[in-house]
């Protein structure tokens, strides 16, 4: 019976290739795009990280306030950091079942529709160029609808404004971009165009919630905003959630094409990464920034102190999920500083030797409103700002304050959480770089009052964002990934409640002083 053979034959070419797939693990590729370097890690379907590689790229300063990358340095980083984890992985490429995608946020990017070309640099979420024209809308009485149609405050520090600048500063970009020549994207957007081959201009719920241009009732770009602020429908991205199939990689970029099935803006995907879940449920990131998220569940809760509403994410088929959180602009990078402005530390690693050296900062305090200050005060005009200095001062009390800093702004945006949710948290979850410094860790615990828990694996982001190519490809669950989450270290508050009392009200003063200082 030839039929039953040919059957047969088809279910063993089934059984064979179901062990195949058996025993050729399947990994998944997270391409994580921050703001000082391209990262590229690959995980198995554990979440183990089984290689990485990195390259900071160059950050460029043209004015003060003002900060820019060069969007082909950003693709060219990527790439070549994600060709380098797959070699060092020692993979085939057609291993890798899911790509997902990570990134700096609200970083905006413009490039022409036919060639792909980037028509200027990306201008920067940090850069505060845009604060004049954030204050005009404030001033026209447009800040309650931005804020009640987007979650967000009317701040230079999201999107919406930055394409307004572009296309009213560069000769030739209006009427180019009312003609459909040019694309906007958030740094998602722009790496989907290029490892696409130009097929696909997307971007997820979660990046486009940061642009003030998304409407989070209606769940898509809002036209009254757009007319506000002069911008054409033509120039946007389309929105998709944030587990679910994109498109797929040119084939010659890595050797198979690879689907992309996950793509969030940075902090959502650490969210997602340290498996917090449900309502409540809330971790810190400590990168260039600190972004503190507290998952809503479905519901949109409006802050009464200087939070955002944010999409969490949306995985296909389902819900969009919200998240309140607290951006703070300056962290890790005021390490930075004392490293490159300063060039006290020859690395970011010597920091904690240095701030050891002394047991307090006596009474030092650094504010690092370098590009003002963000939740809960929302002072583009603030600068940096260093106080209490004496004739002992050393650069060892300095490196403390500088990290003493990073903690003090983590619990103004706690506090502020606390009070917007009505709930006192029993633990805070911290990922990325600067975790890895015990003694901020153990600061921030102090100063918190609340125990912080540093996950094992603290590349959440990236983690996050293959979890979210893992669920999208229909190979993960959120039941397995929060299963998977481990402590790794627990850091308990130790400080006494007087001496936490007296340290906080020292920075709620040094706040006051750097407050305002650039006049508007
Ligand atoms: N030992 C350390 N102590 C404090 N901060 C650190 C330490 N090592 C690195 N950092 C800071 O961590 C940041 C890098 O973290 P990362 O998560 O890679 O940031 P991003 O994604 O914003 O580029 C840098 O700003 C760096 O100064
Ligand atoms: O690059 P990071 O990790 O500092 O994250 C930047 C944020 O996404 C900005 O909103």
């Amino acid at each position: 019976m030839p039929g039953t053979a040919l059957v047969l034959a088809g279910f063993g070419v089934f059984a064979i290739s179901a062990i195949k797939t058996e025993e050729s693990m399947p990994y998944i590729l997270a391409l994580d795009q921050g703001t000082t370097s391209s990262r590229a890690i690959v995980f198995d379907l554990e979440g183990q990280p089984q290689a990485m590689a990195q390259q900071e790229f160059m950050q460029h300063f043209p004015q003060p306030g003002w900060v820019e990358h060069d969007p082909l340095e950003i693709w060219q980083t990527q790439l070549q950091v994600a060709q380098e984890a797959i070699q060092r992985a020692a993979i085939q490429p057609s291993e890798i079942v899911a790509l997902g995608i990570t990134n700096q946020r609200e970083t905006t990017v413009l490039w022409e529709r036919a060639t792909g070309k980037p028509v200027h640099r990306a201008i920067v979420w940090q850069d505060r160029r845009t604060a004049p024209i954030c204050d005009e809308l404030r001033k026209g009485g447009y800040e309650g609808l931005f804020r009640q149609k987007t979650g967000l405050v009317l701040d230079a520090y999201f999107s919406g404004t930055k394409v307004k600048w572009l296309l009213e500063n560069v000769p030739g970009f209006r009427e180019r971009a009312g003609k459909g020549e040019l694309c906007f994207g958030t740094i998602d957007s722009w790496l989907i165009y290029n490892l696409t081959g130009g097929r696909v201009h997307a971007t997820d719920v979660s990046n486009a919630s940061r642009t003030l241009l998304f409407n989070l009732h209606t769940q898509r770009w809002d036209e009254e905003l757009l007319g506000i602020l002069g911008l054409p429908k033509a120039l946007l991205p389309e929105v998709r959630p944030s587990a679910g199939l994109f498109g797929e990689t040119l084939p010659e970029l890595f050797g198979a094409p690879i689907p992309i099935a996950g793509v969030a803006g940075d902090q959502q995907a650490a969210l997602f990464g340290q498996a917090c879940f449900t309502p409540g449920m809330a971790k810190n990131t400590y990168g260039t920034g600190c972004f503190l998220l507290m998952h809503t569940g479905q519901e949109q809760v409006t802050s009464q102190n200087g939070l955002l509403t944010t999409v969490a994410w949306q995985l296909e088929g389902g819900p969009l999920e919200y998240a309140l959180e607290g951006s703070v602009f300056v962290a890790g990078a005021v390490v930075q500083w004392l490293r490159d402005g300063l060039g006290i530390i020859q690395n970011s690693s010597e920091i904690e030797h240095l701030a050891r050296q002394v047991s307090s900062t006596d009474g030092v305090y650094l504010v690092p409103a370098f590009v003002g200050l963000g939740a809960p005060y929302w002072d583009p005009y603030a600068r940096g700002t260093v106080v209490g200095l004496t004739r002992g001062s050393s650069k060892a009390h300095l490196a403390r304050a500088a990290l003493e800093a990073i903690a003090y702004q983590s619990r103004d945006v706690l506090e502020a959480m606390e009070a917007d949710a009505g709930l006192q948290l029993s633990e805070l979850r911290m990922d990325g770089g600067a975790t890895v410094n015990d003694l901020l860790m153990q600061f921030q615990a102090d100063i918190l009052g609340t125990p912080v828990v540093r996950p094992q694996v603290t590349e959440t982001t990236a983690l996050g964002a293959a979890y979210l190519a893992g669920v999208g490809v229909g190979l993960l669950t959120q039941a397995q990934i929060a299963q998977r989450w481990a402590v790794q270290k627990r850091f308990e508050p130790a400080m006494g409640q007087e001496e936490r009392a007296r340290l906080y009200s020292g920075w709620k003063k040094a706040v006051e002083r750097a407050k305002s200082w650039v006049d508007a």
